[in-house]
């Protein structure tokens, strides 16, 4: 594989993620997913939305391997990794997978380009420059400052960065815009939505807010660990509508 490729641009028409016959119980018979499957092509905005408590997260952290199924398989970027052994599993993570979370999950007390270098010196690839990046996410002239001096929005913009460094196949994130405003947030999705549409890269967002969803291509909405709809996105009251009804099938 040529080091100079985004993974993204090698994955061809096979789809980049494919959950079959999904499930997750936890101790006390808890069932955080059943039978969910789902399959995404390259290049996909899906966000993934649910009452609070219908498997979002754990859906993610299945997808991402993060987590194991208890049955079913999940094939990422080309690789069946659900009952992959540890060590080949964090590897594939790192070469395959970047990750944006709420809380940024970034070292405060290193500086931007500290951090954008963190994947490379643990192994992982580096397939995109660190200059390049920090310009596609609006940060040049930032490298050198402490990442605990930034805001909550620059923040999350040096998290995305660090996550297209590697070229990944899929950008998960989990409520990327939690802790933002509005206009910032905006600023974020609009930042998912160019590495979706410029560099072909599939993003799996979950979140809470219809207006967040409405930047992506398509909505999953679970409710009690299934899957109720999977159609194209429609616009932010419209989810909000669906929300409310899956929402309200699960109290009733
Ligand atoms: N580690 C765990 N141990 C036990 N139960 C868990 C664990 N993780 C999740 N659960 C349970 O699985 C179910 C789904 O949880 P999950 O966090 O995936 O939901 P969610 O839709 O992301 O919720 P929220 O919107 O509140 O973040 C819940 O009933 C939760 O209590």
């Amino acid at each position: 594989m040529s080091p100079a490729l985004p993974a993204a641009r090698l994955d061809g028409m096979e789809p980049v993620l494919e959950l079959k016959d999904v499930a997750r119980t936890f101790p006390r018979g808890i069932v955080a997913l059943q039978q969910v499957s789902l399959s995404v092509g390259a290049g996909e905005f899906v966000a993934v939305m649910g009452a609070t408590g219908s498997g979002k997260s754990t859906l993610l952290h299945c997808a991402a391997g993060l987590d194991r199924p208890s049955s079913g398989s999940v094939r990422l970027a080309g690789r069946e990794i659900s009952r992959l052994r540890e060590r080949p599993l964090t590897r594939w993570r790192r070469d395959r997978v970047g990750f944006v979370f709420q809380s940024y999950n970034l070292l405060s007390e290193l500086t931007v380009r500290q951090n954008l270098a963190l994947p490379g010196r643990l192994g992982g690839p580096r397939r995109r420059g660190i200059d390049e990046v920090l310009a596609a996410v609006g940060l040049q002239g930032t490298g050198s400052r402490p990442v605990g001096e930034l805001s909550g929005g620059q923040r999350q913009r040096v998290a995305i960065a660090r996550a297209l460094v590697t070229g990944p196949s899929v950008i998960f994130a989990d409520e990327p815009t939690g802790a933002l405003d509005p206009t910032t947030g905006g600023q974020i999705l609009g930042l998912l939505r160019r590495a979706v549409d410029r560099d072909g890269v599939t993003v799996l967002m979950v979140t809470h807010d219809p207006v967040a969803a409405a930047w992506s291509d398509r909505l999953v909405l679970l409710r009690a660990g299934t899957v109720a709809t999977d159609a194209a996105t429609p616009d932010a009251p419209a989810i909000a509508d669906r929300l409310r009804a899956v929402s309200t099938a699960v109290a009733a």
